[in-house]
Formats: structure tokens, C-alpha cells, sequence
């Protein structure tokens, strides 16, 4: 037994709540769907990575879907070889369903345990993803591990690709990352300066992978994507996937950014204050007020200093946009 088509996607929003496994070869390797939009993808020959491509986390978030979809056809026709371990996780299947970015609770802020403290029907998922990716890394035994977790943003960006690198506390960054970012077509990365609950950075800090979160365009139906913007990142994943390599394009062909403050909805009355058509990266003068609401007020310390995610319509004490501050390639170099 296989999926029809080879389709995952077609077959997962036909099938979002599977609990079955399902094993068969193709050639060149064995699959296993491991539940609804889990696809775990082992080559004959012997791995030299292994690699999670997840997208879907947020359901209405549609290119990167089509884009991991197409490969995953690719792989099972036997028309692109895989040279390392993948992991394939189309994240959120009922919300792909509906068409919404999650139905209860954000997905994106569950991971690392966060689940445990959360009530709807993400938590379960969450719960399952993490086992997932726990089971997928535990028997990683040649190579590096990598996971990319595939999103588009709610807004339209100054950048219209970029990345978001988890918080490393300390810890060195990989100029090879950067360097794979920029040949994927990134055109800025952003430094988190905290812990935080995303999937990516739970790869990162529980199982040590290369991770980060990757926002590729705006948010768009299925079906709507140009997914010729995305022949880059396919390009470079393909290279991964065949030839275990990372491909690399000069760092300083992209901005950087790190995040100096994050923005929380502090109470129902919190509001921004920018037009709903804000791009993502957009700078303020310092002294501008950019957040308000009946307990205090956020004020522009920086000229430039610029907003990325911004978001109100979220319950009080999540997260309502991150405050970034441009930053110099020359420190990494
Ligand atoms: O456009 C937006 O406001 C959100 C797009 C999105 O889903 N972004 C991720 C970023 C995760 C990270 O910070 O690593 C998210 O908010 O979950
Ligand atoms: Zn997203």
C-alpha cells in the first residue's frame, strides 16, 4: 500500500485525522507515514544527513506546502535520489483544511513541552511532532542534522524572504547556515535573542540541528503560489537532498538583523501604531510610539529600528511583533 499519486498533500487533507502507519518502497528507498502528514523517507544507500522539512505548521501558510509536496513526489517516482534520512511533516492538516493560520491555539507557540500549559486541538499534535522529530533524530547516526520549518508571512515584507535563526544563547553560529540561507534566495536573517517555543527552535535546542524558521512570500490560497519566486530554496534543497551538500552563496548578499525587543499584547486595548498594510522590516524614526495600550507604551529607541510580525489579533500575553535592529556581517567574519 502507498499514497495515491505519490500526492502527501492530496492525501493528507483526504485523510487529516490517519492514525494508521503505512510502509512501502520506492526506488531508491523506503517510505514510512508515520500519521497524517508525517512522512519519514529512508535512502538504500547510506545516509549522510538527516534532514526535517516541515511546512504547514500555520495551515493557511500554502507555497512551502507545494513546494515540500513537489519534492516528496519527486523522491517517491524515483526522479530525485535522496542521500540522507528526511523527514517530511505537513504540520497542521485540519487547519490546511479550513484554510486558517491554526484552530485553537497557534501551533508554533507549543513546542518545547509548551503544550503541557495549552488547552485545544494543536496540543495533541504538538505532543506527536515533537515525538516525531525525537524518534526521526534518535537514530541519527551519519552526517549533521538540519530542520527547516517552512512558513509565509501574514504581511508583505521589505524582504520578501527571510529567516529567522533560533536564540543560540552564546553559542557560535554556523557561517555554512548562512551561507545555504543565502544561496536558498534569503534575503535577510534574523537573530533571535531569546528562547522561544517555535518548532525550529525546539530542534534546535533539544536535539542540537541546524534549524531555523524560513518565511517564504505572503501568506496565499493553494493554488495562488508562483512558486517560480521559490526556484532558489528548491534548487538548494534538491542539492541537499541528492547530494547531501549545502549549497552557498555570499553572506553579504543578504541583511542582518537581530531581534532587540519583543512586543507582547499586554491587554485588550493594546493597538499598534501602523497601517494594516505595514510591510515587515519597516523602519521608524526614534521617539516614535509605536505600541500602546492602557498600561504603558513602547517608544522607537533607534532610528531604523523596525518591526517584523506585527500582530494584534492574538489573546493578551502572546507575543504582538518583534522589534529588530540592523546588525554587521563583519562580526561573523
Ligand atoms: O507574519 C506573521 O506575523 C507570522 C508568520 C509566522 O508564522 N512566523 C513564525 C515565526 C516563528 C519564529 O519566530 O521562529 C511564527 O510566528 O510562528
Ligand atoms: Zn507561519
Amino acid at each position: 500500500m502507498s499514497i495515491p499519486n505519490n500526492d502527501l498533500l492530496a492525501f493528507t487533507l483526504a485523510n487529516p485525522s490517519y492514525d494508521k502507519t503505512m510502509m512501502w518502497s520506492f526506488r531508491g528507498g523506503k517510505a514510512y507515514l508515520e500519521c497524517s502528514g508525517v512522512l519519514r523517507l529512508e535512502p538504500e544507500q547510506a545516509p549522510k544527513h538527516s534532514v526535517v522539512l516541515s511546512a504547514g505548521v500555520h495551515g493557511n501558510e500554502t507555497a512551502p506546502i507545494e513546494l515540500v509536496n513537489a519534492l516528496v513526489q519527486q523522491i517517491l517516482a524515483g526522479e530525485l535520489e535522496l542521500n540522507v534520512r528526511l523527514l517530511v511533516i505537513l504540520g497542521h492538516p485540519q487547519a490546511m483544511i479550513e484554510g486558517t493560520r491554526f484552530c485553537d491555539v497557534n501551533l508554533n507557540r507549543l513546542f518545547c513541552g509548551a503544550w503541557q500549559r495549552y488547552e485545544g486541538m494543536e496540543v495533541e499534535r504538538a505532543k506527536h511532532l515533537e515525538a516525531s522529530v525525537k524518534n526521526f533524530f534518535d537514530v541519527h547516526h551519519a552526517g549533521e542534522k538540519f530542520h527547516y520549518d517552512l512558513h509565509t508571512a501574514i504581511r508583505g515584507s521589505e524582504y520578501e524572504k527571510f529567516a529567522v535563526h533560533p536564540f543560540t544563547n552564546g553559542k557560535s553560529y554556523s557561517l555554512a547556515q548562512f551561507a545555504f540561507h543565502a544561496a536558498c534566495g534569503i534575503e535577510a536573517v534574523l537573530l533571535s535573542h531569546q528562547p522561544a517555543t517555535t518548532f525550529s527552535y525546539h530542534s534546535y535546542a533539544t536535539h542540537g540541528a541546524h534549524a531555523a524558521t524560513v518565511e517564504l512570500g505572503q501568506v496565499k490560497p493553494f493554488g495562488e503560489n508562483d512558486l517560480t519566486r521559490l526556484s532558489a530554496i528548491r534548487d538548494s534543497l534538491v542539492a541537499l537532498l541528492n547530494k547531501a551538500e549545502l549549497a552557498e552563496k555570499s553572506v553579504e548578499e543578504m541583511k542582518l538583523f537581530e531581534v532587540i525587543d519583543v512586543l507582547t499584547k499586554d491587554s485588550e486595548d493594546y493597538q499598534l501604531n501602523i497601517p494594516s498594510d505595514l510591510k515587515n522590516f519597516t523602519g521608524f524614526e526614534a521617539g516614535f510610539v509605536l505600541a500602546e495600550s492602557s498600561l504603558g507604551q513602547y517608544v522607537i529607541e533607534q532610528e531604523g529600528d523596525a518591526i517584523v510580525f506585527p500582530n494584534t489579533q492574538l489573546p493578551v500575553g502572546q507575543r504582538a511583533g518583534l522589534v529588530v535592529r540592523v546588525k554587521d556581517w563583519s562580526e561573523f567574519q
